[in-house]
């Protein structure tokens, strides 16, 4: 039997009187695409949370490649194998894309602080040769970017943004990435290049596996091999998007949220 990438068994966390996340099992394979879908509210972003080491759980496990992780802090998280964009911008918006990029690679370079005062030869050999790499990893994810990757971070639209927060997020080589509403702000036009963005990665990284938060259907319907759905924190279903959005509880959960709305 395969390991899984990522395995989560009964998470769990509370604050104060509220379990935003309430006993959520989740296997993400190699190489696949995971969708987690469901209401405004319903505790997706906190499950992220959880796993990047952001939140520790209440309870439960998460396991990487078969590792326990449970409760390491965010940074042993990221140089484990698991990188993660945020719903909003967390780009250097004075730095050239590359130099982002770049940043996203600390948990691979090895010179620190130190090193670049008291070797400061080879501090810098390594900074360039990460520049390199980065500039490469950039051409890889896309054209478009490659094209602008002197430009700062500041000046991209929306859509370039958010690529390069993919760029930057796999220049940690992760085995799992999470992405956080990457088509949010998007037309439809940009979120079928994000699309082509992700089957490009996954068709040059083997056992790269995604778990992505999303609302927009289109998307949903189209990228992941399977999707789960989280209301109230709990889990509520698990598989194809053709038949996961069939479900009574499902539909249920997300009328609910449209009647809530219009209240
Ligand atoms: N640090 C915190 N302290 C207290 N409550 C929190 C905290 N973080 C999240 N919550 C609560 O947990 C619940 C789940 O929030 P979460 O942001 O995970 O939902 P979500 O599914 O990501 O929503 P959206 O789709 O709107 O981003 C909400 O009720 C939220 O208010």
């Amino acid at each position: 039997m395969t390991r899984s990438a990522l395995q989560v068994t009964n998470l769990s966390i509370r604050f104060g009187g509220l379990v935003a996340v309430a006993d959520v099992d989740l296997t993400l394979n190699p190489s696949e695409v995971l969708c987690i879908i469901g209401p405004n509210g319903a505790g997706k972003s906190t499950l992220f949370n959880l796993i990047s080491g952001i939140y520790r759980p209440s309870s439960g496990k998460v396991e990487l490649d078969g590792r326990d992780i449970t409760g390491w802090p965010a940074h042993r998280i990221a140089a484990a194998g698991i990188a993660r964009t945020f719903q909003s911008s967390r780009l250097f918006n004075d730095l050239t894309l590359v130099d982002n990029v770049v940043i996203g690679m600390h948990t691979r370079t090895r010179s620190g602080v130190l090193d670049a005062l008291l070797r400061p030869r080879k501090a810098r050999a390594e900074l360039t040769e990460a520049a390199e790499r980065a500039t490469e990893l950039i051409r890889s994810i896309s054209p478009h970017l490659y094209a602008r990757r002197h430009m700062l971070a500041g000046a991209l639209p929306q859509a370039d943004r958010r690529r390069l927060e993919i760029a930057r997020a796999l220049a940690s080589e992760p085995k799992v990435i999470m992405l956080d509403e990457p088509s949010s702000g998007m037309d439809d036009r940009d979120t079928d290049a994000l699309m082509a963005d992700v089957r490009r990665v996954m068709a040059e990284r083997p056992g790269l596996s995604f778990l992505i938060i999303e609302h927009d259907m289109r998307l949903v319907a189209a990228l992941p091999d399977r999707v789960a759905v989280i209301d109230y924190g709990r889990k509520i279903a698990d598989g194809q998007f053709a038949e996961v959005r069939l479900m009574p509880r499902v539909q249920e959960a997300y009328l609910g949220q449209k009647a809530a709305q219009h209240a």
